[in-house]
Formats: structure tokens, sequence, C-alpha cells
């Protein structure tokens, strides 16, 4: 399978023909070719969406709304498509893919194609003076869009979706490591109607293309999610040429198990917020801390609920738990479970690689669950993206407010309690962009979304990605 780019609403090859392998997490094989695109590429991208952007941007609010709702409905109809080519490109189970991954994208579309026509701008008058302000919201221009492997389509979308509804075109890269549904994405656009040069993907390494799209000098925003440090180097190139920058980085979550919630609530999600999606999610909650009066018991219910869950090939229905996303990425994980060994940690259950028959060269590893002991261990504190989570006991809310607290990130926080107080306490106090109480993972597109400290900058979702593709202009009347 070739994957080709997608610039001016065509499919075309890498200009100077460089390509890389593209591999299958499930069996370890190499089962297609991605471009490896240069500067060159993203100049031609960049061509196609500064020709495309003066008409784009004057196009009707209906108009756009009604292309995107229509991307979302074709997204929808092709969803067993679209839904086995991303668990063959990324690893996770088709189940994931088609309950989450896929109808999130379509709903990214859907959402900020009403949204779009919801979205308005300040007026402030100035009483005494004799004048009105009113602002105007003014799409930016061409803006470059970056996302991971970890959730390809979904975080791809969640970041175009808002680009092309504000009026702006977009130079968009998905992961090496999964460009497969990016790719797909492109036909789908051309059906729904998109005029060509609003959206242009191309493929290719962080390091080349996408450094290529943050130093482009005419693109005039980032939205990026992906790792720390690959935001930190983004930061540093963008900011001395002004650009816009949405940087959603790592995290290493805490989920603060109290006494008096509701148990096998708390029991079952906590599974699913540790390991959904091989526990390659940043809003994971990696970091499990128990009220000491339950902790014993929670440790054998957990270690047994995880224990029973399904490694497997992540095209059987009834697998839990898929392969990594790529052979480095595996070793990376299991250099953690060596550290917490190292460390005095106790592995409770997990550990190793799983060899599933048929697809032995496959990325495949237990659900892994480690005792620590004191919360400032490495595994403890740094962000491991994988089925690993570490579990130790409190016993005051000040003790585990403190640790919750003691890590470099602050992207999202899990509370479960029944106490009203305890809970509006620990939401003011906890250093997170989002903090859910008695859930996990429930999402509203309206809400803001992103971090604080090293998880990064800026908020998407609703109107905030709304407000971050368009500038505000002020305009003052005197009458
Ligand atoms: N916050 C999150 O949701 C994610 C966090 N991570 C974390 O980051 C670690 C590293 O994973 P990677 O795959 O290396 O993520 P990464 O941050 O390198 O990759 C994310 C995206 O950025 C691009 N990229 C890389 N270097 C770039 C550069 N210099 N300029 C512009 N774009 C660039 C990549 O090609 C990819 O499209 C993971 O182990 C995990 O801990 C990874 C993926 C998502
Ligand atoms: O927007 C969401 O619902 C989830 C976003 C998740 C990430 O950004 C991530 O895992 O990188």
């Amino acid at each position: 399978m070739t994957i080709q780019n997608y610039i001016n609403g065509q499919f075309q090859d890498p200009l100077e023909n460089n390509w890389i392998d593209n591999y299958s997490p499930a069996n370890g094989e190499i089962y297609g070719k991605i471009p490896s695109s240069t500067t060159t590429d993203v100049d031609a991208a960049y061509t196609a969406a500064k020709q495309a952007f003066p008409s784009w941007s004057k196009t009707t609010l209906e108009t756009r709304s009604r292309i995107l709702i229509k991307i979302s409905e074709l997204l929808e109809a092709h969803i067993q498509r679209f839904a086995a080519a991303e668990s063959k490109d990324n690893g996770k189970p088709i189940s994931l893919a088609k309950a989450v991954d896929i109808p999130r994208a379509a709903s990214n579309f859907r959402f900020f194609g009403n949204a779009i026509t919801q979205f308005a701008s300040e007026s402030h008058e100035s009483v005494g003076q004799g004048a009105v302000n009113y602002t105007l919201r003014q799409p930016i221009g061409v803006v470059g869009c970056i996302s991971p492997w970890n959730l390809p389509l979904y975080l791809f979308t969640w970041k175009i979706a808002p680009a092309i509804a504000a009026g702006n075109c977009v130079v968009a890269k998905p992961s090496e490591v999964t460009p497969m549904t990016a790719y797909l994405l492109g036909e789908i656009c051309n059906e729904a109607g998109l005029p060509k040069g609003v959206l242009n993907i191309v493929h290719g390494l962080g390091t080349s293309t996408g450094q290529a799209i943050v130093e482009h000098k005419d693109i005039k925003a980032i939205s990026f999610t992906g790792g720390t440090e690959t935001g930190a180097h983004i930061a540093r190139v963008a900011a001395p040429m002004f650009k816009k920058l949405s940087l959603e980085l790592g995290g290493k979550n805490p989920n603060i198990i109290f006494a008096d919630c509701d148990y096998n609530d708390m029991l079952n999600t906590t599974v699913r917020s540790s390991f959904a999606n091989q526990g390659q999610i940043c809003l994971c909650g990696s970091r499990i801390f128990v009220e000491a009066s339950i902790y014993e018991q929670f440790k054998k219910d957990f270690v047994a609920k995880v224990s029973a869950l399904k490694v497997g090939h992540p095209s059987e229905e009834s697998t839990n738990i898929g392969a990594l996303v790529s052979k480095s990425h595996l070793e990376k994980v299991m250099g953690y479970i060596a550290i917490a060994k190292e460390e005095n940690g106790t592995i409770l259950c997990g550990g190793n690689k799983v060899t599933v028959k048929g697809y032995e060269n496959g990325y495949y590893l237990e659900p892994t669950v480690i005792e620590v002991t004191t919360d400032d261990c490495r595994v403890n504190q740094e962000e491991i993206f994988g089925p690993v989570v570490t579990i130790m006991p409190f016993t005051t809310e000040e003790e585990v407010l403190e640790m919750a607290n003691k890590v470099k990130y602050g992207l999202s926080a899990t509370l479960w309690t029944n106490n009203l107080k305890r809970t509006m306490q620990l939401s003011n106090q906890l250093q997170a962009g989002i903090v859910w109480v008695n859930t996990w993972m429930m999402r509203d597109l309206r809400t803001p979304f992103g971090g604080v400290k090293a998880s990064g900058v800026g908020r998407e979702g609703g109107f905030e990605a709304l407000r971050f593709f368009t500038e505000a202009k002020n305009v003052c009347i005197k009458y």
C-alpha cells in the first residue's frame, strides 16, 4: 500500500521521491510505504493553501458548515474501512477504533461544522465616550496542524476541523507511524466538496517534514499534539517567528481513589483509564493513589481484573489490549518496567512481552501494575505512555494532593469520592487542565481541553479552538 501526499485536492508522490516504510504493529511487518516529504513538498502544500485562502475565507459559514458536516457523514458511512485501517496501522483493537476513534473523528467535523454557525464575537459600548467597539474574528491564513500516533484520525481532525471551519487553509502532517487514515481522509474531503487547497496533507518524519512546517515563514500558527520534548523544541523554533502556538503535550495523571467512592464503578473505570488504547492516551490515569483503608481490597480486585484482560491481535473483537504502536515504543515502555525493578517497585501483574500465536513479531505487552513505595521514583514521575500503572496508598487529603501535584506535568486528574466538600476543594487545588470526578474521559466537545505546566499551553475544544484559529481585531467607531 503506497500512501501519497494530498496537495491541492490531488494525490501525489513526494517531489524528491524519498519514502519511509510503514509497519503493522500487530505482526511487525512492513506493509506499505509513505512519503518522506521535504521542504519542497511543504512549500507546494503551502502554495496550494495560500491560493485557496482568499476564496475559502470568504465562503459563507453555512457553506463551510455544510461541507464539514458532509465530511462527518462520509466518515460515518465508511466507518468499517476507516476503523480497519486505523487498527492495522496503530495496533489498537478494532473494537476501539469502531467505538471511539472513527466516531470521534466524525464528531469533530460535525461539532465544528455546527459551532462555526454559533461563534460570535464581542462588542463593547464605551459609555460616556460616544463610541462602540466591535471585535472581528478573522481567519489567520495558512496554519499548520501536527498530530501524534496514539489517536491518529481522532486528533488529526480535532485540529483540522476547527481550523478550516474558521476559514483558514491548512498544511497538516499526521504521525509518520500512523499515516493511513489521514491519507484516506483526503478522498473523503474531495467527495464532500471541500475546495482544493483548503486542506493539504504532507507525510513524513517529524524532524524533516514537521520541522519544515514549523519553520515555514508564512505558516502563521501551529497546533501540535505530541511529546513534551517535541513541544518544547517546536516552541523554541516558532516563538521567535511570532507564530500562534497551541501545544497539547504529555501527562502523568493522578487517579485518586477515596474509600467513600462507588467502588464497582471506580474499579471498572480505573481498568479503562489505566489501559484503554494500551495506555497510550495522554489522559490515562497512570498514577493510582488509593486511600489506605481500602488499599488491600483494591489491590486484590484490580490485579484480578487486569490479569483477566485479553492481549491479542487487534482485529479480533474479543481483544482488550492490542499491540503497542512500534518496536521502539515497546522497548521504551519495557525499559520503564526494568527501571521499576531497579527502584524496588513490586510488579503485581504483567511486566512481560506477550507472544501472540501466528504474530510472534508483533509488539505486545502484558498490562502491568507496579506497586511503589514512594511517589518520587522515576516510574511515578516520567511519562511511560503504555500499559503500565503504579499504585500506592495514602492516608490524608493533604498528602495525596501534594503527591498528585508533585510532577512536572499537569494535564488531567481523576477523583473518586462522594464527599462534595472534598471534591470542590481538591478540584480547585489540583494542578491540571481537566479534572474528572467519578468518571474518566467523559468528553463534551464544547469544553476547554489542554494542560498546565509541562503538559502544554493553550486550549483546544469548542470556542477556544475557534478563538485560537482566528485573530481578534477590534474596531472602534465614534458616533
Ligand atoms: N501528548 C500526547 O498525547 C502524546 C505524547 N507522546 C509522548 O511522546 C513520546 C515520544 O513520542 P513520539 O512519537 O516521538 O512523539 P512526537 O512528539 O515526536 O510526535 C508527534 C508528532 O510530532 C511530529 N514531530 C516530531 N518532531 C518534530 C519536529 N521537530 N517538528 C515538527 N514536528 C515534529 C511527529 O512526526 C508527529 O507527527 C511518547 O513516548 C509519549 O511519551 C506521544 C504521542 C502523543
Ligand atoms: O480530545 C480528547 O478527547 C482526547 C485527547 C487526547 C489526547 O490529546 C492524547 O491522548 O494525546
